[in-house]
């Protein structure tokens, strides 16, 4: 089983705000996975997105040190595990899967979950939820999930619209299998009540949803508070937060 890959690393989960099914500010290790069928205009991690140009990955040989090894792609089942609980600080609340599209490599990617849950470790799922039926085979492995509503202004895809509907799916998907899962929304300065308003709503009664601001940040306090007002009045008030990547506040990957 081979895995493309971009880095590994342990630190605090710096997103997801305190709804339901969070892992924010717990200890995770991070598998970032190489490769993305989107092209988000504001994505922090676009070196990764053309896994064909990511001929190593590295991982961060002590926490929070900035000091990396690097190995060649394909990366085997058996190194990853072997770099993961290197990185294993016994404080950890579960393995993050993202990216780049972890669901790209759905065969890697739950070959990997399984060696993890049998090994004790609860599976974080970060991504795009673009793809419903992938998502399917492997949500009995994932205990939390993190599902981006990509807000027209990602401008993340042509026909954004339709990723919207798919990403619902997957939440459905996710809440079905029994997975405690958020919808997290990057909103930018360009973003449209409107358009909050239609995400809420696909939402209401099936996952709580987090507003984040695009980092670098653009839009003012008052839009973030009326996006945060509509989505609360549909979704109800326990099921909205705010949540910024508090992790480049602390300088940490
Ligand atoms: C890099 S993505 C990888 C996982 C998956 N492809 C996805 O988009 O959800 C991980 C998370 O970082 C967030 N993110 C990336 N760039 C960002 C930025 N400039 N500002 C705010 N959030 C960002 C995404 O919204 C997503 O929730
Ligand atoms: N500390 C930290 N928290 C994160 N939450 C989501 C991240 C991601 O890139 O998926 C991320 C990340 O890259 N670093
Ligand atoms: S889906 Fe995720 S990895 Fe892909 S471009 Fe968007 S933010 Fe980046
Ligand atoms: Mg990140």
């Amino acid at each position: 089983m081979k895995l493309v890959l971009a880095e590994i690393f342990n630190s605090w989960q710096g997103e997801g705000g305190s709804v339901e099914g969070s892992a924010f500010g717990r200890r995770q290790i991070f598998v970032r996975f190489a490769g993305c069928d989107l092209n988000c205009v504001w994505c922090d991690s676009r070196q990764f997105i053309d896994a064909s140009r990511v001929l190593q990955w590295r991982y961060e040989v002590e926490p929070f040190s900035g000091k990396f090894k690097y190995k060649s792609n394909p990366a085997s089942l058996d190194e990853v595990v072997e770099v993961i609980l290197s990185l294993d600080t016994g404080d950890i609340h579960s393995i993050s899967y993202t990216g780049g599209e972890p669901t790209l490599q759905i065969k890697p990617l739950m070959a990997l979950m399984e060696r993890m849950n049998e090994l004790g470790f609860k599976n974080f799922l970060e991504t795009h939820g673009g793809f419903p039926e992938k998502i399917a085979e492997i949500a009995h492995l994932v205990d939390y999930a993190s599902v981006d509503i990509k807000d027209e202004t990602a401008r993340a895809t042509e026909d954004w619209r339709d990723l919207i509907l798919r990403e619902v799916e997957s939440i459905k998907v996710l809440k079905k299998a029994g997975t405690k899962v958020y919808a997290k929304l990057v909103v930018t300065k360009d973003t449209k009540l409107e358009n909050v308003e239609w995400y809420a709503s696909l939402l209401k009664s099936l996952a709580p949803m987090v507003i984040q601001p695009k980092e670098p940040i653009d839009l003012t306090q008052n839009q973030l508070m009326e996006f945060y007002e509509a989505a609360a009045k549909i979704l109800g008030r326990e099921n909205v937060g705010l949540s910024f990547q508090v992790h480049k506040y602390l300088n940490v990957l």
